[in-house]
């Protein structure tokens, strides 16, 4: 049924495409066969046959007309299900649902002015720490500082979180066990064999757990003392939604689920981005001065520019964009077909999964000449880009953070823009990690930084 579809080279006996994935990143083998056999190829792991595609018409039809004929490939994410538990990234059906509407009020735009000023307050305490590397003449880990500013931001908007707070706990307890879960992926018995590391994630989760639990309790008796309150973060509007007594064991441990999700989802994507763009940007002057020029229209003093003046930093989201295009923090997502499945005259059974590919489109000279240069007025045109680019996706299941992380990072770029030099050492690179996603730099990116005047 689907031999009409060019079979991606490379294939062995037994382990089918296997080996020829593992030798690289496979999103990056996998975009080589796309460019070499066209827009859809098929290939075989043992167990599973896969449809690749970056055909826009075909990705639309998998994540948006035919959305409901496919579910999300959880077993894919499986290295993360002891984190995320029924969270909005690794459910589906009723459930998912149900969380997607509570979640998707929470993202609205009122809910992001807060955002704004999280973000403003997180990227200022930043300074404090690039005075001091500029004072010492030390380089800056720009990856590590976007790390732990992105995750104060998380949580604070989700938590309330006080920075210290999130600088101790987080780092200790969360970023461990996504490195875990990371090695998982491609090393699934670390999940079974009983090694220190096993241990020790199995300790953090649990005093992660433990720690959001408590969290959750003493926020739902501070809502019972002052029911009238209203939400301040994303907490408050996960338990408003049980308020009229669907609380139980289970419905706690779902909050929990939510939470560690935008932990999760929130900060090393955001972070990735932010780091790249600004890797970007320290190799083509002119364009970080385009920035700063947009940037001082809308930081005009000490105070917080309202909605809809930080709306028109209009480059530093197109640089955030372009990034997004160039680097492809999340360069894939999978789908199975839950049915049987028709997309013109291709029949697609069910279980057949379909990597949709963001990196190749995104790399398709077709659709982005010279798709290697770093060029953000590709989106400052009239010529909308939706069908072509697609860092978050779309229909039901796109992120649910996109305008959160683009404000987020807005404000962080223009305000370091602003503030300081950023002179990259000779060592940055554009290696991408080759395993884990979302998709980092695969050394640190380091820089110089210098107050401006
Ligand atoms: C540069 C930043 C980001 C990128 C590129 C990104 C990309 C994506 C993509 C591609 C998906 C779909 C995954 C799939 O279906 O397999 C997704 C889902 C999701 N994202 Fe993001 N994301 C970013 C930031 C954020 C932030 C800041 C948050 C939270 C504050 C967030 C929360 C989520 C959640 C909860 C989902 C699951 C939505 C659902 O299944 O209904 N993301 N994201």
């Amino acid at each position: 049924m689907l031999d009409q579809v060019p079979q991606a080279p490379q294939k062995l006996p037994l382990v089918g495409h296997m080996a020829a994935l593992m030798a690289g990143a496979p999103w990056d083998v996998t975009e080589r066969w796309l460019r070499e056999r066209g827009p859809t190829v098929r290939l075989q792991i043992p167990g599973a046959s896969y449809l690749v595609t970056s055909d826009p018409e075909f990705i639309r039809h998998v994540i948006v007309g035919a959305a409901d004929n496919y579910v999300k490939d959880l077993r894919a994410m499986g290295a993360f299900l002891d984190i995320l538990g029924h969270g909005l990234l690794t459910s589906d059906g009723e459930l998912w649902k149900r969380q997607r509407a509570v979640l998707a009020r929470a993202f609205r735009i009122d809910a992001l002015r807060n955002v704004a000023e999280v973000s403003i307050r997180a990227v200022d305490r930043l300074g404090a720490v690039l005075d001091a590397h500029a004072r010492s003449g030390r380089p800056v880990d720009i990856g590590a500082q976007m790390r732990r500013l992105t995750l104060q931001v998380i949580a604070e908007a989700t938590l309330q979180m006080p920075p210290h707070q999130s600088d101790d706990v987080l780092p200790r307890l969360y970023e461990p066990l996504v490195e875990e879960a990371n090695k998982r992926v491609w090393q699934p018995y670390r999940g079974f064999l009983p090694t220190p590391a096993k241990f020790r994630y199995d300790r953090s989760l649990a005093q992660l757990d433990a720690f959001l639990l408590g969290k959750i309790r003493a926020r739902l008796q501070a809502r019972r003392a002052d029911p009238g309150a209203r939400p301040a973060d994303m907490l408050d509007m996960l338990l408003a939604n049980l308020d009229d007594g669907g609380w139980s064991e289970e419905s706690e441990r779902l909050v929990s689920d939510e939470l560690k999700t935008m932990l999760f989802a929130g900060h090393d994507t955001s972070s990735a981005m932010l780091t790249w763009t600004l890797h970007s940007l320290t190799q083509q002057p002119a364009e970080l001065e385009r920035l700063r020029a947009d940037a001082a229209l809308v930081f005009t003093g000490d105070g917080v520019p309202d909605y809809e003046q930080l709306k028109r930093l209009d480059f530093a989201g197109a640089c955030l964009k372009e990034a997004l295009r160039l680097y492809n923090i999340v360069p894939i997502v999978v789908r199975e077909a839950a049915v049987d499945d028709t997309f013109g005259a291709l029949v697609i059974p069910r279980g057949t999964k379909v990597m949709v590919h963001m990196q190749a489109l995104h790399k398709d000279p077709r659709h982005w000449p010279e798709p290697e240069a770093f060029r953000p007025d590709r989106f400052l045109g009239d010529e909308p880009v939706g069908h072509r680019w697609l860092p978050f996706i779309t229909g039901p299941r796109s992120c649910v953070g996109q305008h959160f992380s683009l404000l987020e990072a807005k404000i962080v770029l223009s305000r370091l823009a602003l503030r300081y030099d950023f002179t990259p050492v000779p060592a940055n690179s554009d290696a991408r990690h080759r395993y884990n996603i979302p998709v980092g730099p695969r050394a640190s990116i380091c820089m110089h930084v210098r107050p401006r005047e």
